[in-house]
């Protein structure tokens, strides 16, 4: 067997988007893999068929990769999936019938259809998708002769986000809510406006009678700017105007309508002037205007998806825990009941978040199955037992070493909090030896990572590093309390919860105290460069990926500066209070920074963009302090491609090598 090497990621697969059929008796999930050839994720679509204890009996390709499929979804009596594919880079709905098990494409799409819902007798599908505007141009141009080629259009925008992460420069245009009928192809857009009348990624419920849609949306000119705020909606099916079902300061989402139609389950929350909305679930009359009551209250945690059960007296919520995802049964009076699936795993696999995914239906569960040692496969569990698992990389792990996965919980020094950790040891760990130490920070800040194996962990401690990873105040599954404890103080004391991680650690016999170093992205490598700051000679030294390093230049140009003034710097602009965000800025920090250090970052990098990065490597440099600069083409904020995530991993390896004691 041989430890993990960087072209592993090319032979591995992951289990994502597990739905159950309605009959409990099938389960359609995608399989994840990673291209060599074109560096590029694709995606199958799997069905796996289960005997009524839920035990697999057979599974089968229905889509292969080159369709890439997505958003797939049972008809009402599971006979037949929509998809929505590609065909020659093109968006393209598609109907599979099971019988035969031929994709046939439906209508023609001009932009991406989402979130699809099918009507309850299965002749309609509902989607959300955007209807482009014309682009504005600038005026008294002469004509382009034929065949000329002429430098790219300008793009002119009058949007306060005009290029999203990972999207890209965003087209002018609205969300708007459609429905397709699957026998002519006919379709009716329900709604219209300039500006998004639906949260086109957000679910779409059709009322029991088939007459009407359920779905949310924030519908005032000044979206951009209310990023906590979404209203759910009625809209008649056959065409007509929409009624407003809530109108509250805040988010109400993901509607799921009770199997009588009478009540509606969604989740979110009221608007409030602090830095995390953890989003929980709500239960409220399906009628205009009808109070909601909390039902998560007891809960204290994130609430990702939830689902009726089929007696509509309870409702099946999906949340974080403690670096896990769990599934709680909760009654119309709040009472919570563990329902006991076995471990669910994240979906995020370069890095180890929890999250991932999970489908119900008549008493079935299936979801992402987590491993240490390896990506997620899928599991399926009949009365609170697992009765089915596939593991995609079977075949894969029988070949490989993989390091032990620790649990440790530390006091922070800064008020004696419980911290929650891991340390991944090197495959071959020897006791008597000594190890670097890797401390690396995850971002969000409102984020997690758990006991889960993650493509960047295994090449550190492959190569001889133990890794350890923490959830440092601010991480979310500890309570609402812990994720807003850096409200008013980002960085603050999440920096000493990390700091009493390490220290508690490099107590070990088997720690290099001379080889200490410290990593994070995004949020992460906020507190990488607070820390090289805050602790000039901890650390041997550094890797700040896509950090955020200037917290006005974060508010003017990152796709999510109206969250981070108005959440995270407290409310405060940037002109009003400079001081304020030059204080909480890591670059505040400049005249302190001695560690070497290297950056990381996309060059289409929308969410923290490449310019922070700019400016601490130019200070570094000014200041004579060795640095690095690794800047990856056309790359967003997630690393774009395989190899480009690869390169990432590599680049810290190679410097933590390059400065580690030997
Ligand atoms: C909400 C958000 O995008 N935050 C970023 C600043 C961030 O920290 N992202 C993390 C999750 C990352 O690892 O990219």
């Amino acid at each position: 067997a041989s430890a993990y090497e960087p072209a592993d990621l090319y032979r591995l697969a992951m289990v994502t988007d597990p739905v159950v059929a309605p009959d409990g008796r099938r389960v359609l999930y995608t399989r994840a893999s990673f291209d060599i050839s074109s560096d590029r994720r694709q995606n199958e679509l799997w069905l796996a068929t289960l005997d009524a204890e839920g035990r697999l009996l057979d599974q089968r390709l229905l889509v292969p990769a080159a369709t890439s499929a997505g958003g797939a979804v049972f008809s009402p009596d599971g006979s037949r999936i929509a998809f929505v594919g590609a065909v020659a880079g093109k968006p393209q709905l598609f109907i599979l019938a099971l019988a035969d098990g031929i994709a046939r494409p439906l209508g023609t799409q001009k932009t991406a259809p989402q979130s699809l819902a099918w009507s309850p007798d299965g002749s309609r599908i509902a989607f959300g998708a955007q209807v482009d505007a014309k682009p504005l141009e600038i005026g008294g141009m002469p004509a382009k002769p034929e065949g000329a080629t002429w430098a790219p259009a300008p793009r002119i925008t009058e949007e306060l986000v005009y290029r999203r992460d990972g999207a890209g420069w965003v087209t002018p245009g609205a969300a708007q809510l459609f429905v397709i009928e699957v026998a002519t192809a006919k379709t009716t857009q329900l709604t219209s406006g300039d500006t998004d009348q639906i949260n086109a990624g957000d679910r779409i419920e059709w009322t029991r009678d088939g007459r009407s849609l359920l779905f949310s949306a924030y519908r005032g000119a000044d979206a951009d700017l209310r990023a906590n705020d979404a209203d759910l909606w009625l809209v008649p099916a056959a065409g007509g105007a929409a009624t407003q079902l809530t109108s509250a300061p805040g988010i109400e989402a993901s509607a799921a309508l009770s199997p009588d139609g009478r009540r509606i389950a969604y989740i979110g929350g009221p608007d409030a002037p602090k830095f995390y909305a953890m989003p929980e679930l709500w239960l409220m009359d399906a009628k205009p205007g009808a109070g909601a009551v909390k039902l998560s209250a007891a809960l204290d945690r994130p609430i990702l998806a939830a689902e009726w059960a089929e007696d509509g007296r309870s409702v099946l919520a999906f949340y974080n825990d403690e670096g896990v995802t769990r599934v709680a049964r909760i009654g119309l009076d709040g009472r919570v009941q563990r329902v006991e699936v076995p471990r669910i795993g994240g979906t995020r696999l370069y890095l180890p978040s929890s999250g991932g995914g999970f489908g119900y239906a008549r008493g079935t569960f299936a979801y992402t199955s987590a491993f240490t040692d390896r990506p997620a496969g899928l599991g399926v569990a009949r009365g609170g037992r697992q009765t089915a698992a596939i593991d995609v990389n079977a075949g894969w792990a029988a070949g490989k070493r993989a390091g032990r996965l620790e649990e440790i919980n530390v006091k922070s020094r800064a008020d004696g909090r419980r911290v929650q950790g891991w340390l991944l040891y090197p495959p071959d760990f020897d006791p008597a030896k000594k190890y670097p130490l890797i401390l690396d920070i995850h971002g969000g800040p409102n984020t997690d990572y758990g006991p889960f194996f993650s493509v960047t962990h295994a090449l550190y401690a492959a190569r001889g590093f133990v890794v350890l990873f923490t959830n440092p105040r601010g991480s979310i599954g500890y309570g609402e309390a812990f994720a807003n404890a850096i409200t008013g103080a980002y960085p603050g004391q999440d920096h000493d919860d990390l700091m009493s991680a390490v220290d508690e650690v490099a107590k070990r016999p088997f720690v290099d105290g001379r080889n200490l170093f410290i990593t994070g992205g995004s949020g992460g490598g906020v507190l990488t460069l607070w820390g090289i700051g805050k602790e000039p000679d901890k650390f041997r030294a550094a890797a700040a990926l896509r950090p955020v390093t200037d917290w006005a230049l974060q508010t003017y140009i990152s796709d999510i500066g109206a969250v981070t003034w108005k959440y995270w710097l407290d409310g405060k602009a940037p002109w009003d209070d400079p001081v304020h965000y030059y204080n909480r800025s890591p670059v505040s920090l400049a005249a302190k920074w001695k560690t070497p250090t290297l950056l990381v970052t996309g060059e289409s990098d929308f969410r923290t963009p490449i310019a922070q990065t700019e400016q601490v490597y130019g200070a570094l440099k000014l200041r004579g302090v060795p640095a690095r600069m690794v800047r990856l083409p056309e790359a967003p904020h997630g690393m774009g491609r395989p190899s480009q995530w690869l390169q990432s991993n590599l680049a810290v390896i190679d410097w933590f090598e390059k400065w580690r004691v030997k």
